[in-house]
C-alpha cells in the first residue's frame, strides 16, 4: 500500500481547510477551528492502487512564517498551496510560499546549474543528465488553488496571473469555489496524489538502481575482473 502525505499552505482565511474538508467529505462546512495543526488520513483507491492519503493542515502561515513552513516541507511528498482569488495579500503570500518550497527543497543541489569547465564532451553530457535528474528529484509535486472562485465579483486576482506563477513555479493550477463544488477539488487532488506516486515511484526507482550499481562496483572492488585462463 501507498502512503502519500499531502500538506496544505497558504494564508489565514484563504480556505484551506474548506477545501479539504470539501475533498475529505464532499460538504462545505462554513466554519473550522483555525488555532491548531491537523492531520487527516484516508484510505482511497485511484487508479485501482489502494493508498493511505495523510493530510497536513497546518495553523496559518504568513510571508514570515518560515519556520510554521519548514516542517511541512520537510515532511510532504506535495503540497496543495491556496489562496483566495478575492485578496491581492493571500496571492502574495502564496507566491512566497512557493519560493520558500522551492527553495528548501534545492537547497540539496545547490551549485548543479553550471557545468564543470576544462571537461570532455562526455563528461559535461553526463553532469547536464545528473543535473536534470537532481532536478526532477527536487522538483515536488504542488498545485496551486485560487479559492473562493464564487466572490468573482471582488476578484483582486485574475485568473491569468495564477496560471502565471503556476507555470514559473512548475505546477499544477485550479480556480475553485469550496463553497460552490466538489468535482474541481475532487479532480486537482487526484491529479496531485497521481504526480506524488509517480514521483515517489521515480525517487525509489532511483535509488534501487543506484543501489544495486554501487553494489555491482563493491564486488568489483573487492573481487577484481576475473581474467579468462587461457
Ligand atoms: N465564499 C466562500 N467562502 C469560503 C470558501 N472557502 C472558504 N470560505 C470561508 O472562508 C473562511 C475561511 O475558511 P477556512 O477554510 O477556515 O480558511 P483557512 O485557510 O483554513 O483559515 P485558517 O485555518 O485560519 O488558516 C470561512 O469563513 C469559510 O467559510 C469559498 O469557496 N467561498
Amino acid at each position: 500500500m501507498n502512503d502519500v502525505k499531502l500538506a496544505l499552505l497558504g494564508s489565514q482565511g484563504a480556505g484551506k481547510s474548506a477545501v479539504l474538508v470539501r475533498f475529505l467529505t464532499r460538504r462545505f462546512i462554513g466554519e473550522y477551528a483555525s488555532n491548531a495543526n491537523s492531520l487527516y488520513h484516508k484510505r482511497l483507491s485511484i487508479d485501482g492502487r489502494q493508498l493511505n492519503l495523510e493530510v497536513f493542515d497546518p495553523c496559518s502561515q504568513g510571508t514570515e512564517a518560515r519556520c510554521i513552513l519548514e516542517e511541512p516541507v520537510d515532511w510532504a511528498d506535495g503540497f496543495v498551496v491556496v489562496y483566495n482569488i478575492s485578496d491581492l495579500n493571500s496571492f502574495i503570500d502564496a507566491k512566497n510560499i512557493l519560493r520558500q518550497i522551492r527553495e528548501a527543497r534545492t537547497d540539496n543541489c545547490k551549485g548543479a546549474e553550471t557545468a564543470p569547465q576544462n571537461v570532455t564532451v562526455s563528461e559535461k553530457r553526463s553532469f547536464f543528465i545528473t543535473a536534470e535528474t537532481v532536478k526532477r528529484e527536487v522538483e515536488v509535486p504542488v498545485c496551486l488553488v485560487g479559492n473562493k472562485q464564487d466572490l468573482c465579483h471582488a476578484r483582486q486576482v485574475l485568473e491569468e496571473e495564477g496560471r502565471c506563477l503556476a507555470q514559473e513555479n512548475h505546477c499544477h493550477f485550479q480556480e475553485v469555489s469550496a463553497a460552490e463544488s466538489y468535482q474541481d477539488i475532487a479532480n486537482l487532488f487526484t491529479q496531485l496524489i497521481r504526480q506524488v506516486m509517480e514521483h515517489l515511484k521515480y525517487r525509489a526507482d532511483r535509488r534501487r538502481y543506484s543501489g544495486s550499481k554501487s553494489m555491482a562496483k563493491l564486488i568489483n572492488n573487492m573481487f577484481g575482473k576475473r581474467r579468462k585462463s587461457v
